[in-house]
């Protein structure tokens, strides 16, 4: 699947950098234009891999280059503003050989979190093709600010994209570990995760016979339930026995032809199962999924229709969506079979129930210092009603 990729913010350019550098590594082909838009000057010189013409720095008049300081409200004003400057690097990319945009985005700061909704609002008016979002949730540890500006950026984030992708790095830190070194595992877990979903969109033909290849349609569909997805994943190493897997077609001996194929079908199955039940982009219940797209990858000779037909089977079960697709995406080089699995439109989730709880209160809370603020004003106003009457 091609995507023209959108970073905002700060950790949204910089997932973007290593979406760039996972195609060069893989040759996946997934990112047919990178753009990476702050306002802060020091994280665009930052990147590595988004082309200088493709950095968009916003809001100079106002914050002068130097970020928006977690305040998203800002964030939002500046993007709005400074919308046509993002335009102007979106009218560059070929729209006609993308599958869709994404737009990724740290939802707890304030550039990122603020701007990416408008973004995805302007997107959505101007073209036809699907808009959806990656949104990455603060941890937890964070402080209050963060979580406050993730559920508010949250909310309209998903009411604006067609699809909205989330990864929870609340699930994914360890403790212990420096910021830095924690973000650059979890982005590589980021990327691996959704360059072998995109990716697998992205096989054409070849010399490798696929039972069954993922198209971007079938990717497409499955986000096209909306709301909230996560993504699964889990691997195991194969033995670089494709040469013999080769072989094993030619042997006479029927028994242990069917033994490999067991023994293929047992391992996806398997595989199928710890990628849904194990940790997930953004931990949730699967059960009440609307749609699911099941991708195995790996050596043409460890991927079987049977294996995948019967993890979307036991998929559809554990789901109870009767929209559960699957297919290969074979990768001759690798030695490691993926299972990679996409739940689309997930309802029960913890982690969002508590920050609608959070935007709940604060809500409440702004309602109740407006109150307060109003009471004061007309306590103020009687005061000097009182203090003037006498003069009347
Ligand atoms: N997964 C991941 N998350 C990150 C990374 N950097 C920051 N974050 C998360 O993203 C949130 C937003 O941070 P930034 O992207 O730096 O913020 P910004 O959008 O640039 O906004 P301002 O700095 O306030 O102008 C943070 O609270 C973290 O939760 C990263 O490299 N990877």
């Amino acid at each position: 699947m091609k995507l023209a990729m959108i970073g905002f913010g700060q950790a949204g350019g910089k997932i973007v950098d290593k979406f760039l550098e996972y195609d060069d590594r893989t040759g996946s082909g997934i990112v047919r234009s990178a753009v990476a838009v702050n306002t802060a000057k020091a994280d665009l010189l930052g990147l590595e891999r988004v082309p200088e013409e493709n950095r968009v720095l916003i809001g100079q008049t106002r914050v002068k280059g130097h970020g928006v300081g977690a305040d998203n409200e800002l964030g939002a004003e500046i993007a709005e503003e400074d919308i046509d400057e993002v335009q102007s690097v979106i009218d560059n990319i070929p729209v006609h050989e993308i599958d869709a945009f994404l737009i990724i985005a740290g939802l707890g700061g304030g550039t990122g979190s603020g701007g990416s909704p408008v973004l995805a609002k302007h997107l959505k008016r101007i073209y036809t093709e699907p808009v959806y979002g990656l949104g990455i949730l603060p941890s937890s540890d964070e402080g209050g600010i963060y979580t406050l500006n993730a559920a508010r950026s949250f909310q309209t984030f998903v009411r604006e994209v067609d699809n909205l992708l989330v990864f929870d790095n609340d699930a994914w830190r360890k403790t212990g570990e420096s910021m830095e070194s924690g973000y650059e595992e979890i982005n590589d877990e980021i990327v691996k995760r959704f360059g072998i979903l995109f990716g697998a969109g992205e096989v054409t033909g070849g010399s490798e016979v696929a039972e069954s290849v993922v198209d971007s349609s079938e990717i497409v569909n499955t986000l096209a339930s909306g709301g909230v997805s996560t993504v699964g994943y889990a691997a195991e190493q194969v033995t670089d026995d494709s040469s013999s897997g080769l072989l094993s077609r030619f042997k006479s001996d029927g028994a242990s032809d069917s033994m490999d194929a067991a023994n293929t079908t047992n391992r996806i199955t398997s595989l199928v199962r710890k990628a849904a039940l194990g940790r997930l982009t953004l931990p949730c219940e699967i059960d009440g999924a609307e749609r699911a797209l099941l991708v195995l990858s790996g050596p043409p000779t460890q991927l079987n229709r049977k294996g995948i037909e019967r993890g979307r089977k036991w998929l559809e079960e554990q789901t109870g969506s009767m929209e559960v697709r699957g297919g290969d995406y074979p990768v001759s080089d690798s030695s490691y079979v993926a299972s990679v699995i996409l739940l689309s439109g997930v309802h029960n989730v913890p982690r969002i129930k508590e920050l609608q709880q959070v935007a709940i209160e604060a809500q409440e809370n702004i309602d109740e210092i407006r109150a307060e603020s109003e009471e004061n004003l007309e306590q103020l106003v009687e005061d000097d009603e009182d203090e003037l009457d006498p003069l009347f």
